[in-house]
């Protein structure tokens, strides 16, 4: 039985094809094809037809930190709808603990460093984020096409670099076996180098989202 909010490792390689890489230090899963090309087209329509520059909690003065776009995907919409139906049954999470669906865009030369997921609970914004919800638990997260060039998802501590595939899931644990945040989660959306690279992040919480 897993914690509210939680994933495991017995739930996620209970699906064929789930692959974890071997860490001691993180919790890594992947998974390709998790989606279709015809799913991911969709979904990418989507983000095409409406994004925002995308925004990081705790400003850190680097201006350069993330300079991707973000789109806040419609729940209500099927292709949207159908998505988080399955992550919820792949993750084994309850639904609520789901944060709403995110898909990001990158053009060439935008990225975003080397970043975890989880807030940091000394920072002036961590209440902002984290009091009614809680702290992020697992991440999953989706790549929606090939990309020409560049834009792998570089997890540096642990030396794994993973290269977007359309259809590719990746599921990590933001937090280690004792519930402490874990700082090997490290990881940095590396520059596009040709072409536009399309993610969809779905992010977990401690409690449900509010
Ligand atoms: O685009 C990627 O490869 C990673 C995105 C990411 O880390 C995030 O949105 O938190
Ligand atoms: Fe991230």
């Amino acid at each position: 039985m897993n914690g509210p909010g939680e994933s495991s490792a017995t739930q996620l390689l209970s699906y064929p094809g789930m692959q974890r890489f071997p860490s001691s230090r993180l919790d890594l899963f992947v998974m390709r094809n998790f989606l279709s090309r015809a799913e991911c087209d969709a979904l990418v329509a989507l983000i095409e037809a409406q994004h925002r520059p995308s925004t990081i909690a705790d400003a850190n003065g680097d201006e350069a930190f993330r300079t991707s776009s973000t789109c806040d995907l419609d729940p209500g919409v099927p292709a949207v709808f159908a998505l988080a139906a399955k992550l919820a049954q792949i993750s084994g999470i309850a639904p609520p603990h789901a944060e709403p669906l995110q898909g990001q865009r990158y053009e060439v030369g935008q990225e975003f460093k080397a970043h975890t997921d989880y807030f940091e609970p000394k920072s002036a914004d961590y209440e902002t984020y984290c009091s009614v919800s809680g702290q992020r638990t697992w991440t999953f997260m989706i790549y929606l096409n090939d990309v020409e060039a560049g834009g792998a998802t570089r997890f540096r501590v642990i030396g794994k670099t993973i290269q977007p595939e359309c259809g590719k899931l990746v599921a990590w644990n933001n937090r280690r076996p004792d519930q402490s945040l874990n700082a090997a989660t490290l990881h940095h959306a590396m520059k596009v180098r040709k072409g536009l690279k399309y993610v969809i992040t779905q992010w977990y919480r401690e409690r449900p989202w509010g």
